[in-house]
């Protein structure tokens, strides 16, 4: 695989001492959104960590643009590639416009603060075109603690959008948010993978997942599927790693997942 790829070769990978990621094989590409999804303790933030190059594999490797991610320079790597952790805190008294710069800091800016670079008219314009495709524009002079839960969410999003990385991986990025706020980031995350974007999102809801161009389905640190929702979300795929019955059904062209009781 070679330009505006992200790939996991036959990665292991260890949290502490337990082997969360066992052998999984996956391609990950540029214009694509894709989710990764699986029972809690499958693999799933160990992976991704793993794809940023945040946990070191045991074997295996992940391929950036068909380079080893270890011989990419930090730098480098970090602005091809943007993290959205879980739960990741904003500072609540920091303006929005302010918070979505510090993503124009990526390998460049010491302690996050201190330009080591001069800001240019292009850190300006990025900062401006990420808060305007996450819709925050038009809040961009309010603190970070007058916004609600999903507004917050989407400032995260600019923050890791400003500093124009060729990859965004989302680490349960709808968590704690309601039905309007989760459908709303991923809207943002379809939105950006049309525009060139290459994203991967954790996702624990399925029927979001089910709106990804491409799942990627963990259990016990193994690839359990991976191809389209219509190959990845069967009955029997669900049956296997959540140890459910589920209906799928499809309505208006998207599939539905329904558990059984
Ligand atoms: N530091 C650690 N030490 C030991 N085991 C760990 C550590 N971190 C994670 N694990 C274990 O590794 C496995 C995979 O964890 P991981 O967080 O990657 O799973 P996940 O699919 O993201 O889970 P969840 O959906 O619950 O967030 C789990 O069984 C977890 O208990």
């Amino acid at each position: 695989m070679g330009a505006d790829t992200l790939e996991a070769r036959d990665l292991h990978v260890r949290a502490g001492s337990f082997p969360a990621v066992r052998g999984v094989s996956a391609p990950f590409r540029a214009g694509q959104f894709a989710a990764v999804i699986g029972p809690n303790g499958a693999g799933k933030s160990t992976l991704l960590r793993a794809l940023l190059g945040l946990n070191l594999p045991e074997a295996g490797e992940v391929r950036l643009s068909g380079r080893p991610l270890r011989e990419w320079p930090r730098a480098e790597r970090a602005r091809r590639l943007a993290y959205l952790a879980q739960g990741e805190a904003l500072p609540l008294d920091a303006r929005v416009r302010d918070v979505v710069a510090l993503g124009r800091g990526a390998g460049e800016w010491r302690w996050g603060l201190i330009p080591t670079r001069p800001w240019t008219r292009a850190d300006e314009d990025a900062v401006t075109d990420a808060l305007t495709r996450t819709d925050t524009l038009g809040f961009e002079h309010r603190r970070v603690a007058e916004l609600s839960g999903g507004e917050r969410q989407r400032v995260s999003l600019a923050r890791a959008l400003a500093g124009q990385p060729r990859f965004l991986l989302l680490d349960e990025p709808t968590n704690h948010l309601d039905l309007a706020y989760g459908l709303e980031v991923i809207r943002h995350a379809r939105c950006e993978a049309a525009g060139g974007l290459g994203v991967i999102a954790v996702l624990h809801d399925l029927n979001l997942a089910a709106r990804a161009d491409w799942l990627l389905l963990l259990h016990g640190g193994r690839a359990l599927a991976q191809g389209t929702p219509e190959e990845v979300l069967t009955p029997a795929n669900l049956h296997a790693a959540y140890g459910l019955q589920a209906r799928v059904m499809r309505d208006a062209g998207r599939l539905i997942v329904i558990p059984e009781d």
